[in-house]
């Protein structure tokens, strides 16, 4: 490095692999912070550079420079992880190939005989891994229903190892008292690990970690990037220790995220909070119109919501995930298929709308059985809102509707 740049231009970051004691600190409001990324290099780049190589060359064979290899740390992934430390108030962020593997990073601290307690109701994908863990792994798995903080504290013991909690919940937006549960947990079970997967939510409506939770973790494919162009996921903690372990595991699996999303990643973030108010303002309205149209809406925003209150005691927005039931499901296949602008997809958080029925696509990895114990109804709709003009949203909603049967007139509905 040339000795005329100044330092404060030079990369401000440490290794990866280094602890960094309090993480990066905010300066400004979160809606300044997600856009405001620090200068990366000498050249006061505006945009980080995607450092684009596997490879780091070393001034001689017994000088390690700051990074050798990309596996183990890459600049563009290192300044991704310090912005997203400001944004997620924790000390480390780490940076992975997708949701579902920051979540199995998080499971390798589990070992054989070690119990782990979660939610009746979460993401597909989470439940077939947390299956997979109790076949193959040795891990014993309570699924209970998080709404209810004894249901939590029952199966608590001197072998739980980590409590995993979502709120809300995907795809039946339960809340759980986070704090409450955290707390009861390091009370009676000091060592056992709370982990929060806040991917219904994004940094921008929930922090967990500022309720004292170990470990926070977003699939960053939703709202975190937000057009459904990159598959990844965040780890964020507050403890060093836990940084290491973690970090350890990424590198020694190899699921650090690529230069080039780690950049589209950076891309993204920088409109998170536009995209999520628009998003969630649309939502709003979204739920609004159909529970006045007589339909049982799940959606935080609506005071009908059972816990209303909790959920906005610990958060600062709704989020646009909503779902409902028609009490049919060749109604709701026929209303998913009338769909215009909806797109038939699965995931959320993206710009653009989306409708899919759980039990048929995202949470189609779940038995039928155990969809059946768990309550999921399987005519139940999801709406993911994007951020386009919400009278179209409306209209081509109430138009499904009617198409498939579950309204009477197209026109007399309210909007
Ligand atoms: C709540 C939730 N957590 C985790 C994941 C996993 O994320 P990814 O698809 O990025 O692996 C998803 C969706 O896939 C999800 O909906
Ligand atoms: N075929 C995929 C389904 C992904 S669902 C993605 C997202 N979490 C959602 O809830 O829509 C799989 O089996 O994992």
């Amino acid at each position: 490095m040339s000795s005329s740049v100044p330092s404060s231009l030079l990369p401000p970051s440490p290794a990866p692999s280094t602890p960094r004691p309090g993480g990066p600190q905010r300066r400004y409001k979160l809606e300044t912070e997600v856009v405001y990324t620090e200068s990366p290099d000498q050249y006061r780049s505006s945009s980080v550079p995607i450092y684009q190589t596997a490879t780091f060359k070393q001034a001689s064979g017994s000088e390690m420079g700051e990074y050798d290899y990309t596996r183990s740390g890459n600049p563009t992934r290192t300044q991704l992880e310090r912005h997203l430390a400001k944004i997620m108030n924790a000390s480390r962020v780490l940076a992975v190939a997708s949701g579902m593997s920051a979540m199995d990073v998080i499971a390798r601290l589990l070992r054989p005989g070690d119990e782990v307690i979660a939610g009746d109701d979460l993401y597909g994908g989470t439940n077939r891994l947390l299956k997979y863990l109790s076949t193959n792994g040795g891990i014993i798995v309570h699924h209970v229903d998080t709404t209810s903080i004894s249901a939590v504290t029952e199966k608590l013991n001197d072998k739980t190892a980590m409590v995993l909690l979502e709120s809300p919940t995907n795809p039946l937006i339960k809340i759980c008292d986070i704090p409450t549960i955290t707390r009861l947990v390091k009370d009676r079970v000091p060592n056992a690990i709370v982990a929060v997967d806040n991917t219904m939510l994004s940094p921008i409506a929930q922090n967990p970690l500022d309720f004292g939770v170990d470990i926070v973790y977003e699939s960053a494919t939703k709202f975190l990037s937000g057009h459904h162009d990159l598959m990844a996921g965040v780890i964020a903690v507050n403890d060093e220790k836990l940084a290491e372990k973690l970090f350890f595991t990424v590198n020694a699996t190899g699921c650090g995220l690529a230069p080039f999303d780690c950049w589209l990643l950076l891309r993204g973030v920088k409109t998170l909070a536009i995209r999520f108010e628009k998003a969630q303002s649309n939502a709003q309205t979204v739920a609004e119109y159909l529970e006045g149209a007589g339909f049982k809406v799940r959606y935080p925003g609506l005071e009908s919501h059972p816990q209303y209150d909790l959920h906005w005691s610990m958060a600062r927005g709704a989020g646009a995930v909503l779902s409902f039931e028609t009490g049919s499901v060749d109604v709701s296949e026929r209303i998913v298929e009338s769909a215009r602008l909806w797109g038939i997809s699965v995931s959320f958080g993206c710009v653009n709308s989306l409708i899919s029925m759980p039990c048929k696509m995202s949470h189609a990895s779940i038995d039928p059985k155990v969809r059946a114990e768990r309550a999921l109804p399987e005519d139940l709709i999801r709406l993911c809102v994007g951020i386009e003009n919400v009278s179209d949203l409306v209209e081509d909603l109430k138009h499904a509707l009617f198409q498939a049967g579950a309204l009477k007139t197209e026109s007399a509905l309210p909007c």
